[in-house]
């Protein structure tokens, strides 16, 4: 079963884009394409950690508003969630000048109460991938630990929160848009390796653990956000009950494609409706700029014993904090 829709012919829009783009879309599975936007550009960009998944795309609102869509794991779902270039896809779109990525995600429900086809923003995430993700632009020579607390940035989850809890927003029979308000308690993503999902032991300890939602693609994703000072939220579209409900068959990717093809036309709608109001809020600064500057004070090494090709890749990201002498 595919998901893909019928694609809009974007081989031959310009390869360069001069504008500063503040907001970007990544698409997960079944969102390989903003349907409700003008594609004006789509771009190939090489970064010091090599090309994102896809060429990234950036397409027009009715207003002029740019806003850049990636699709996590390529235009064709040929990257499996361990192989998603997660540095290159967080650099590329900080080189356009984003400060907020807005981030889809299918995931399994862990709670009853969440069913198949509801939306999930999850405030938390436990991450349970095995260490073989690249999760951090440092490296050896160039310390640094960005805070992680709240994984999320608290200002676009409240924003989504409030606009995809809008009465009569999603289609579809008794949908539910569940934010950490609507529940009265964190809503937890477990973020686990794959590609084969969780046995139902492990579906168990999650929830055990008070998990909500599981997926395989938030860890590092939202960490490289983070230390890029990009404010990063996640969108979860619940397609399944994972393991552990045994009155249910255990996930497989056959539910998960069948519920979110269903939920599709939800996807998009949230995306548009979100896209309208980022716009004012990055432009009046209420979104976007919590975690900028925050990099510069979190670095553990002294930059004078830098060498000089570390502090040149990190020049691609920060601009103007230290200095390639
Ligand atoms: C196709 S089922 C498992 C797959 O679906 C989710 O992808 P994404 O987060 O990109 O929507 C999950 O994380 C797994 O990668
Ligand atoms: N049950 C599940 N586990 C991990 N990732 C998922 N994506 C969608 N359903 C999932």
């Amino acid at each position: 079963m595919s998901l893909h829709r019928e694609k809009i012919n974007v081989s031959e829009l310009p390869h360069v884009f001069n504008e500063p783009v503040t907001l970007a879309i990544i698409g997960g599975t079944g969102l390989y394409q903003l349907d409700s936007l003008t594609p004006v550009a789509r771009l190939t960009i090489s970064t010091p950690w090599g090309f994102p998944s896809a060429p990234i795309t950036i397409s027009k609102t009715e207003s002029g508003f740019p806003v850049a869509f990636l699709a996590r794991h390529g235009l064709h779902h040929d990257l499996l969630p361990s192989d998603v270039p997660n540095q290159a896809n967080i650099a590329a779109l900080k080189s356009l000048g984003v400060k907020a990525i807005v981030a889809f995600s299918a995931v399994g429900s862990l709670r009853e109460h969440i069913k198949p086809r509801d939306f999930v923003l999850p405030n938390q995430i436990i991450d349970r991938t095995k260490g073989i993700r690249k999760s951090t632009f440092f490296e050896k020579g160039f310390v640094a630990h960005a805070m992680f607390g709240e994984p999320f940035d608290l200002s676009l989850n409240a924003v989504i929160a409030e606009v995809g809890t809008e009465a009569g927003l999603l289609k579809g029979e008794n949908a539910k848009f569940h934010t950490r308000k609507t529940e009265g308690d964190d809503l937890t993503l477990i973020c686990m390796e794959g590609p084969a999902f969780s046995t139902r032991a492990e579906s168990r300890l999650y929830r055990s653990w008070g998990g909500s939602v599981i997926n395989m693609s938030a860890v590092p994703e939202s960490k490289l956000a983070r230390e890029a000072e990009i404010s990063y939220q996640m969108i979860c579209m619940s397609t399944d009950y994972d393991a552990w409900n045994e009155s249910e068959e255990p996930v497989t990717v056959e539910t998960v494609v069948g519920n979110l093809r269903a939920n599709s036309e939800n996807a998009h709608i949230v995306a548009e409706k979100l896209i309208a109001r980022l716009e004012t809020e990055l432009a009046n600064g209420t979104v976007g700029n919590d975690h900028v500057g925050t990099m510069k004070y979190s670095v553990s090494t002294s930059p004078d014993g830098v060498r000089k090709e570390l502090l040149e890749k990190m020049h691609f990201l920060f601009p103007g904090y230290w200095p390639v002498k």
